[in-house]
Protein backbone atom coordinates (compact mmCIF):
# COMPACT_ATOMS: atom_id res chain seq x y z
CA UNK A 1 0.00 0.00 0.00
CA UNK A 2 1.27 3.54 -1.06
CA UNK A 3 1.40 6.85 1.50
CA UNK A 4 -1.76 8.31 0.30
CA UNK A 5 -3.97 5.38 0.76
CA UNK A 6 -2.49 4.31 3.81
CA UNK A 7 -3.11 7.72 5.02
CA UNK A 8 -6.67 7.91 3.73
CA UNK A 9 -7.41 4.57 5.66
CA UNK A 10 -6.16 5.84 8.60
CA UNK A 11 -8.51 9.19 8.27
CA UNK A 12 -11.34 7.30 7.67
CA UNK A 13 -10.38 5.01 11.02
CA UNK A 14 -9.98 7.95 13.19
CA UNK A 15 -14.00 9.03 11.37
CA UNK A 16 -12.22 11.95 9.69
CA UNK A 17 -12.87 10.82 5.66
CA UNK A 18 -11.18 13.21 3.14
CA UNK A 19 -14.18 15.00 2.17
CA UNK A 20 -12.67 16.46 -0.76
CA UNK A 21 -12.07 13.21 -2.57
CA UNK A 22 -15.44 11.74 -1.67
CA UNK A 23 -17.52 10.02 -3.95
CA UNK A 24 -18.97 6.58 -4.81
CA UNK A 25 -17.87 4.31 -7.51
CA UNK A 26 -19.36 1.25 -8.08
CA UNK A 27 -17.74 -0.54 -11.13
CA UNK A 28 -18.75 -3.82 -12.23
CA UNK A 29 -19.24 -4.91 -8.64
CA UNK A 30 -21.44 -8.29 -8.91
CA UNK A 31 -22.79 -10.24 -5.64
CA UNK A 32 -23.90 -13.73 -5.58
CA UNK A 33 -25.26 -16.11 -2.88
CA UNK A 34 -25.36 -19.69 -3.58
CA UNK A 35 -24.09 -18.92 -7.14
CA UNK A 36 -27.04 -17.25 -7.53
CA UNK A 37 -26.47 -13.29 -8.94
CA UNK A 38 -28.68 -11.04 -7.37
CA UNK A 39 -26.83 -7.63 -8.36
CA UNK A 40 -25.21 -8.23 -12.17
CA UNK A 41 -22.52 -6.04 -12.99
CA UNK A 42 -23.91 -2.68 -11.26
CA UNK A 43 -21.72 0.19 -12.56
CA UNK A 44 -23.08 3.59 -11.11
CA UNK A 45 -21.13 7.02 -9.79
CA UNK A 46 -22.57 9.29 -7.14
CA UNK A 47 -20.42 12.63 -7.39
CA UNK A 48 -18.92 14.50 -4.26
CA UNK A 49 -22.18 15.84 -2.82
CA UNK A 50 -24.85 14.40 -4.83
CA UNK A 51 -28.05 12.18 -3.35
CA UNK A 52 -28.47 9.32 -5.82
CA UNK A 53 -31.83 7.39 -4.85
CA UNK A 54 -31.72 3.43 -5.95
CA UNK A 55 -35.17 2.81 -6.72
CA UNK A 56 -36.70 -1.14 -7.64
CA UNK A 57 -39.31 -3.17 -6.51
CA UNK A 58 -38.31 -5.46 -3.91
CA UNK A 59 -35.82 -8.49 -4.62
CA UNK A 60 -34.00 -5.84 -7.03
CA UNK A 61 -30.58 -5.62 -5.57
CA UNK A 62 -30.73 -2.28 -4.06
CA UNK A 63 -29.81 -3.41 -0.21
CA UNK A 64 -27.20 -5.54 -1.72
CA UNK A 65 -25.77 -2.80 -3.89
CA UNK A 66 -25.81 -0.54 -0.46
CA UNK A 67 -24.60 -3.43 0.86
CA UNK A 68 -21.34 -4.17 -1.24
CA UNK A 69 -20.86 0.13 -0.88
CA UNK A 70 -20.72 -0.57 3.03
CA UNK A 71 -18.60 -3.23 2.99
CA UNK A 72 -21.21 -5.89 4.59
CA UNK A 73 -20.92 -8.35 1.43
CA UNK A 74 -18.32 -8.85 -0.71
CA UNK A 75 -18.47 -8.95 -4.67
CA UNK A 76 -17.86 -11.78 -6.21
CA UNK A 77 -16.20 -9.11 -9.19
CA UNK A 78 -15.94 -5.49 -9.38
CA UNK A 79 -14.41 -3.01 -7.05
CA UNK A 80 -16.08 0.10 -4.95
CA UNK A 81 -14.00 3.49 -4.67
CA UNK A 82 -14.93 6.17 -2.59
CA UNK A 83 -13.22 9.11 -3.92
CA UNK A 84 -9.71 8.10 -5.05
CA UNK A 85 -9.84 5.19 -2.82
CA UNK A 86 -10.26 1.19 -3.93
CA UNK A 87 -12.11 0.13 -0.33
CA UNK A 88 -13.19 -2.97 -1.73
CA UNK A 89 -10.77 -5.28 0.35
CA UNK A 90 -11.26 -3.10 3.46
CA UNK A 91 -13.61 -3.89 6.12
CA UNK A 92 -16.99 -1.98 7.18
CA UNK A 93 -15.44 0.16 10.01
CA UNK A 94 -12.41 1.35 8.17
CA UNK A 95 -14.27 2.70 4.98
CA UNK A 96 -15.11 6.44 6.33
CA UNK A 97 -19.23 5.59 5.56
CA UNK A 98 -22.17 6.31 8.01
CA UNK A 99 -25.26 3.94 7.62
CA UNK A 100 -28.87 4.40 8.52
CA UNK A 101 -30.98 1.26 7.85
CA UNK A 102 -34.83 0.93 8.39
CA UNK A 103 -34.92 -0.57 11.73
CA UNK A 104 -33.33 2.30 13.75
CA UNK A 105 -30.83 0.06 15.15
CA UNK A 106 -30.02 1.33 18.38
CA UNK A 107 -28.14 -0.05 21.62
CA UNK A 108 -31.14 -0.73 23.85
CA UNK A 109 -28.96 -0.37 26.95
CA UNK A 110 -27.21 2.98 25.98
CA UNK A 111 -28.79 6.38 26.29
CA UNK A 112 -29.04 8.76 23.15
CA UNK A 113 -25.71 10.49 23.45
CA UNK A 114 -23.75 6.88 24.04
CA UNK A 115 -25.60 5.64 21.27
CA UNK A 116 -24.36 8.39 18.70
CA UNK A 117 -20.42 8.25 20.34
CA UNK A 118 -20.14 4.87 19.73
CA UNK A 119 -19.29 4.74 16.32
CA UNK A 120 -16.65 7.26 17.35
CA UNK A 121 -15.62 5.28 20.00
CA UNK A 122 -15.03 2.06 17.57
CA UNK A 123 -13.06 4.54 15.33
CA UNK A 124 -10.99 5.76 18.37
CA UNK A 125 -12.09 9.22 17.50
CA UNK A 126 -10.02 11.61 20.27
CA UNK A 127 -11.68 11.39 23.25
CA UNK A 128 -11.86 14.76 24.04
CA UNK A 129 -13.56 15.60 21.04
CA UNK A 130 -15.99 13.12 21.38
CA UNK A 131 -18.71 15.20 23.26
CA UNK A 132 -18.79 17.95 20.54
CA UNK A 133 -19.09 15.48 17.39
CA UNK A 134 -22.07 14.33 19.42
CA UNK A 135 -23.88 17.68 20.59
CA UNK A 136 -23.23 18.54 17.07
CA UNK A 137 -24.74 15.85 15.56
CA UNK A 138 -27.78 15.68 17.51
CA UNK A 139 -28.01 19.60 17.26
CA UNK A 140 -28.25 18.99 13.09
CA UNK A 141 -30.83 15.96 13.63
CA UNK A 142 -33.08 17.60 16.62
CA UNK A 143 -32.78 15.66 19.08
CA UNK A 144 -30.33 17.96 21.39
CA UNK A 145 -32.81 17.89 24.10
CA UNK A 146 -32.82 14.17 24.39
CA UNK A 147 -29.01 13.18 25.10
CA UNK A 148 -30.01 11.45 28.06
CA UNK A 149 -33.01 9.64 27.65
CA UNK A 150 -32.74 5.85 26.16
CA UNK A 151 -33.95 4.50 23.19
CA UNK A 152 -36.96 3.33 24.94
CA UNK A 153 -38.49 6.80 25.71
CA UNK A 154 -37.97 7.45 22.26
CA UNK A 155 -40.86 7.72 19.28
CA UNK A 156 -39.88 6.15 16.15
CA UNK A 157 -39.15 9.30 14.61
CA UNK A 158 -36.91 10.17 17.37
CA UNK A 159 -35.22 7.20 17.50
CA UNK A 160 -34.47 7.15 13.64
CA UNK A 161 -33.11 10.92 14.00
CA UNK A 162 -31.05 9.33 16.64
CA UNK A 163 -30.18 6.30 14.43
CA UNK A 164 -28.84 9.34 11.80
CA UNK A 165 -27.23 11.28 14.46
CA UNK A 166 -25.09 8.77 15.11
CA UNK A 167 -24.75 8.02 11.53
CA UNK A 168 -23.43 11.68 10.74
CA UNK A 169 -21.40 11.70 14.37
CA UNK A 170 -18.45 10.21 12.50
CA UNK A 171 -18.42 13.18 10.05
CA UNK A 172 -18.74 11.02 7.18
CA UNK A 173 -17.86 11.33 3.38
CA UNK A 174 -20.34 9.14 2.50
CA UNK A 175 -24.08 8.18 3.62
CA UNK A 176 -25.69 5.32 3.26
CA UNK A 177 -29.59 5.26 4.17
CA UNK A 178 -31.39 1.66 3.61
CA UNK A 179 -35.14 2.44 3.57
CA UNK A 180 -34.83 4.72 6.61
CA UNK A 181 -38.34 6.05 6.62
CA UNK A 182 -40.36 2.94 6.32
CA UNK A 183 -40.66 2.47 9.57
CA UNK A 184 -42.59 5.58 9.92
CA UNK A 185 -46.26 6.53 9.66
CA UNK A 186 -47.30 8.50 6.63
CA UNK A 187 -47.59 11.63 8.80
CA UNK A 188 -44.10 11.34 10.09
CA UNK A 189 -42.79 9.89 7.19
CA UNK A 190 -43.32 13.44 5.18
CA UNK A 191 -41.72 15.47 8.13
CA UNK A 192 -38.61 13.18 7.92
CA UNK A 193 -38.52 13.41 4.41
CA UNK A 194 -38.15 17.62 4.90
CA UNK A 195 -35.87 16.96 7.56
CA UNK A 196 -33.39 14.89 4.94
CA UNK A 197 -33.81 17.73 2.55
CA UNK A 198 -32.91 19.87 4.86
CA UNK A 199 -29.95 17.82 6.24
CA UNK A 200 -28.14 17.31 2.43
CA UNK A 201 -28.54 20.93 2.22
CA UNK A 202 -26.26 21.50 5.51
CA UNK A 203 -24.01 18.72 4.05
CA UNK A 204 -23.19 19.62 0.75
CA UNK A 205 -20.01 17.95 0.34
CA UNK A 206 -21.68 14.49 1.57
CA UNK A 207 -23.05 12.05 -1.05
CA UNK A 208 -25.71 10.14 0.33
CA UNK A 209 -26.57 6.50 -1.35
CA UNK A 210 -30.27 6.39 -0.69
CA UNK A 211 -32.36 2.91 -1.16
CA UNK A 212 -35.96 3.17 -1.39
CA UNK A 213 -38.59 1.41 -3.29
CA UNK A 214 -41.04 4.34 -2.69
CA UNK A 215 -40.73 7.20 -5.75
CA UNK A 216 -41.82 9.90 -3.87
CA UNK A 217 -38.89 9.79 -1.75
CA UNK A 218 -36.78 9.08 -4.70
CA UNK A 219 -38.35 11.66 -6.69
CA UNK A 220 -38.04 14.92 -3.40
CA UNK A 221 -34.99 14.02 -2.16
CA UNK A 222 -33.00 12.55 -5.19
CA UNK A 223 -30.35 14.47 -7.61
CA UNK A 224 -30.38 11.00 -9.32
CA UNK A 225 -32.55 8.36 -9.49
CA UNK A 226 -30.85 4.61 -10.86
CA UNK A 227 -33.98 2.33 -11.81
CA UNK A 228 -33.04 -1.30 -10.72
CA UNK A 229 -35.09 -4.13 -11.61
CA UNK A 230 -33.97 -8.19 -11.30
CA UNK A 231 -30.18 -7.24 -10.24
CA UNK A 232 -29.68 -4.93 -12.70
CA UNK A 233 -29.46 -1.22 -13.20
CA UNK A 234 -32.48 -0.01 -15.49
CA UNK A 235 -32.36 3.34 -16.08
CA UNK A 236 -30.45 6.30 -14.42
CA UNK A 237 -30.98 10.38 -14.58
CA UNK A 238 -32.63 13.06 -12.71
CA UNK A 239 -36.49 12.57 -11.60
CA UNK A 240 -37.11 15.55 -13.87
CA UNK A 241 -35.69 13.06 -16.82
CA UNK A 242 -36.77 10.03 -15.66
CA UNK A 243 -40.69 11.39 -15.37
CA UNK A 244 -40.70 13.39 -18.44
CA UNK A 245 -38.95 11.56 -20.71
CA UNK A 246 -38.38 7.91 -19.48
CA UNK A 247 -36.30 5.97 -21.81
CA UNK A 248 -38.59 2.07 -20.59
CA UNK A 249 -41.22 1.09 -19.96
CA UNK A 250 -39.47 -0.42 -16.66
CA UNK A 251 -39.19 3.12 -15.98
CA UNK A 252 -42.48 5.13 -16.62
CA UNK A 253 -44.47 2.76 -14.94
CA UNK A 254 -42.17 2.56 -12.39
CA UNK A 255 -41.66 6.66 -11.90
CA UNK A 256 -44.41 8.43 -11.83
CA UNK A 257 -48.11 7.00 -12.82
CA UNK A 258 -48.03 6.47 -16.55
CA UNK A 259 -50.38 5.61 -19.70
CA UNK A 260 -48.91 2.87 -21.65
CA UNK A 261 -50.86 2.03 -25.02
CA UNK A 262 -49.49 -0.45 -27.70
CA UNK A 263 -49.27 1.84 -30.67
CA UNK A 264 -48.39 1.20 -34.32
CA UNK A 265 -46.07 3.75 -36.14
CA UNK A 266 -47.53 5.54 -39.48
CA UNK A 267 -46.10 8.34 -41.81
CA UNK A 268 -48.25 10.50 -40.15
CA UNK A 269 -47.59 9.71 -36.27
CA UNK A 270 -48.81 6.58 -34.50
CA UNK A 271 -51.94 4.60 -35.03
CA UNK A 272 -54.07 3.84 -31.62
CA UNK A 273 -56.70 1.42 -32.47
CA UNK A 274 -57.60 2.84 -35.29
CA UNK A 275 -57.03 6.77 -34.49
CA UNK A 276 -54.16 8.61 -36.26
CA UNK A 277 -52.00 10.87 -33.07
CA UNK A 278 -49.84 13.14 -34.94
CA UNK A 279 -46.22 12.97 -33.48
CA UNK A 280 -42.51 12.91 -33.85
CA UNK A 281 -41.64 9.11 -34.17
CA UNK A 282 -37.54 9.58 -34.93
CA UNK A 283 -35.78 6.89 -36.57
CA UNK A 284 -38.79 4.31 -36.07
CA UNK A 285 -40.07 2.52 -39.56
CA UNK A 286 -43.90 2.81 -40.76
CA UNK A 287 -45.78 -0.50 -39.39
CA UNK A 288 -43.35 -1.56 -36.38
CA UNK A 289 -44.96 -1.72 -32.91
CA UNK A 290 -44.83 0.87 -30.34
CA UNK A 291 -45.79 2.14 -26.96
CA UNK A 292 -47.06 5.30 -26.30
CA UNK A 293 -46.97 6.41 -22.74
CA UNK A 294 -48.58 10.03 -21.54
CA UNK A 295 -49.33 10.70 -18.44
CA UNK A 296 -52.76 11.15 -16.21
CA UNK A 297 -52.24 14.74 -15.99
CA UNK A 298 -51.16 15.84 -19.14
CA UNK A 299 -54.20 14.45 -20.37
CA UNK A 300 -57.49 17.32 -21.08
CA UNK A 301 -61.00 16.98 -21.69
CA UNK A 302 -62.95 18.51 -24.63
CA UNK A 303 -61.72 19.01 -28.38
CA UNK A 304 -57.73 19.25 -29.26
CA UNK A 305 -54.89 18.24 -30.43
CA UNK A 306 -54.97 14.49 -30.66
CA UNK A 307 -58.27 14.05 -29.78
CA UNK A 308 -59.45 10.48 -28.76
CA UNK A 309 -63.05 10.09 -28.50
CA UNK A 310 -64.23 7.01 -25.90
CA UNK A 311 -66.38 5.67 -23.26
CA UNK A 312 -66.18 6.50 -19.15
CA UNK A 313 -65.44 2.99 -17.46
CA UNK A 314 -64.81 4.64 -14.14
CA UNK A 315 -64.54 7.72 -12.55
CA UNK A 316 -62.68 8.21 -9.14
CA UNK A 317 -62.99 11.69 -7.09
CA UNK A 318 -59.32 12.24 -5.65
CA UNK A 319 -59.86 15.69 -3.89
CA UNK A 320 -58.01 17.86 -6.49
CA UNK A 321 -58.59 15.94 -9.44
CA UNK A 322 -61.15 13.21 -11.09
CA UNK A 323 -59.80 10.32 -12.60
CA UNK A 324 -61.32 9.28 -15.33
CA UNK A 325 -60.74 5.66 -17.05
CA UNK A 326 -62.29 5.66 -20.28
CA UNK A 327 -62.08 3.06 -23.27
CA UNK A 328 -60.12 3.81 -26.24
CA UNK A 329 -60.98 0.93 -28.59
CA UNK A 330 -60.38 -1.60 -26.51
CA UNK A 331 -57.66 -0.06 -24.16
CA UNK A 332 -57.86 1.80 -21.05
CA UNK A 333 -56.80 5.58 -20.93
CA UNK A 334 -56.24 6.74 -17.22
CA UNK A 335 -56.81 10.80 -17.33
CA UNK A 336 -56.65 13.08 -14.26
CA UNK A 337 -58.43 15.88 -14.74
CA UNK A 338 -58.66 19.44 -12.14
CA UNK A 339 -61.56 21.06 -11.44
CA UNK A 340 -64.39 19.32 -13.42
CA UNK A 341 -67.63 20.95 -12.36
CA UNK A 342 -69.75 18.82 -14.28
CA UNK A 343 -67.96 15.63 -14.40
CA UNK A 344 -69.16 13.08 -16.71
CA UNK A 345 -70.74 9.92 -15.53
CA UNK A 346 -70.03 6.20 -16.74
CA UNK A 347 -71.44 4.93 -19.69
CA UNK A 348 -70.97 8.78 -21.15
CA UNK A 349 -68.84 9.21 -24.39
CA UNK A 350 -66.02 11.37 -23.90
CA UNK A 351 -63.53 13.35 -25.87
CA UNK A 352 -59.87 13.53 -24.88
CA UNK A 353 -56.82 15.28 -25.78
CA UNK A 354 -53.41 15.51 -25.22
CA UNK A 355 -49.88 17.59 -27.04
CA UNK A 356 -47.79 15.45 -29.00
CA UNK A 357 -44.76 16.79 -27.19
CA UNK A 358 -46.03 15.58 -23.47
CA UNK A 359 -46.00 12.04 -24.84
CA UNK A 360 -43.62 9.72 -25.09
CA UNK A 361 -42.99 7.12 -28.10
CA UNK A 362 -41.03 3.78 -26.76
CA UNK A 363 -40.15 0.82 -28.25
CA UNK A 364 -38.78 0.07 -32.09
CA UNK A 365 -36.12 1.90 -31.17
CA UNK A 366 -37.86 5.46 -31.31
CA UNK A 367 -36.92 5.93 -27.58
CA UNK A 368 -35.82 3.31 -26.10
CA UNK A 369 -32.23 3.16 -26.63
N1 LIG B 1 -27.85 -13.19 2.70
C1 LIG B 1 -28.54 -13.59 1.62
N2 LIG B 1 -28.52 -14.88 1.22
C2 LIG B 1 -29.17 -15.28 0.10
N3 LIG B 1 -29.90 -14.45 -0.69
C3 LIG B 1 -29.96 -13.17 -0.35
C4 LIG B 1 -29.30 -12.65 0.83
N4 LIG B 1 -29.54 -11.32 0.89
C5 LIG B 1 -30.32 -11.00 -0.15
N5 LIG B 1 -30.58 -12.09 -0.90
C6 LIG B 1 -31.40 -12.14 -2.13
O1 LIG B 1 -30.88 -11.17 -3.02
C7 LIG B 1 -31.93 -10.55 -3.78
C8 LIG B 1 -31.80 -9.05 -3.67
O2 LIG B 1 -32.06 -8.66 -2.33
P1 LIG B 1 -31.99 -7.15 -1.86
O3 LIG B 1 -32.19 -7.14 -0.39
O4 LIG B 1 -30.78 -6.52 -2.39
O5 LIG B 1 -33.26 -6.53 -2.60
P2 LIG B 1 -33.94 -5.12 -2.42
O6 LIG B 1 -34.10 -4.56 -3.80
O7 LIG B 1 -33.20 -4.30 -1.44
O8 LIG B 1 -35.36 -5.55 -1.87
P3 LIG B 1 -36.29 -4.88 -0.73
O9 LIG B 1 -36.89 -3.64 -1.34
O10 LIG B 1 -37.33 -5.95 -0.50
O11 LIG B 1 -35.43 -4.64 0.47
C9 LIG B 1 -33.23 -11.11 -3.24
O12 LIG B 1 -33.70 -12.10 -4.11
C10 LIG B 1 -32.83 -11.70 -1.90
O13 LIG B 1 -33.66 -12.81 -1.59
Amino acid sequence: MSAAPAAAAVRAAEGKPDLAHSGIRIDGVTVAYDRNIVLDSLDLTVEPGEVMALLGPSGSGKTTALRAVAGFVRPVAGRVFLGDRDVTDLPPHRRGIGMVVQQYALFPHMRVDENVAFGLRARKAPKARIPEQVAEALEMTGMAGYARRYPRELSGGQQQRVAIARALAIRPGVLLLDEPLSALDARLRSGMLAELARLHRELPDVSILHVTHDQVEALTLADRIAVMDQARLRDCGTPQELYRRPRTEFTASFVGNANLLPVTVTDEGVDLAGRTLRMPTGEAAAGAGATLCIRPHLIGLGDGPNALRGEVVEIQWQGATHRLHVDIGGHRLKADLRELKQPPAIGDTVTLHFAAQDAVLLGSGVGDG
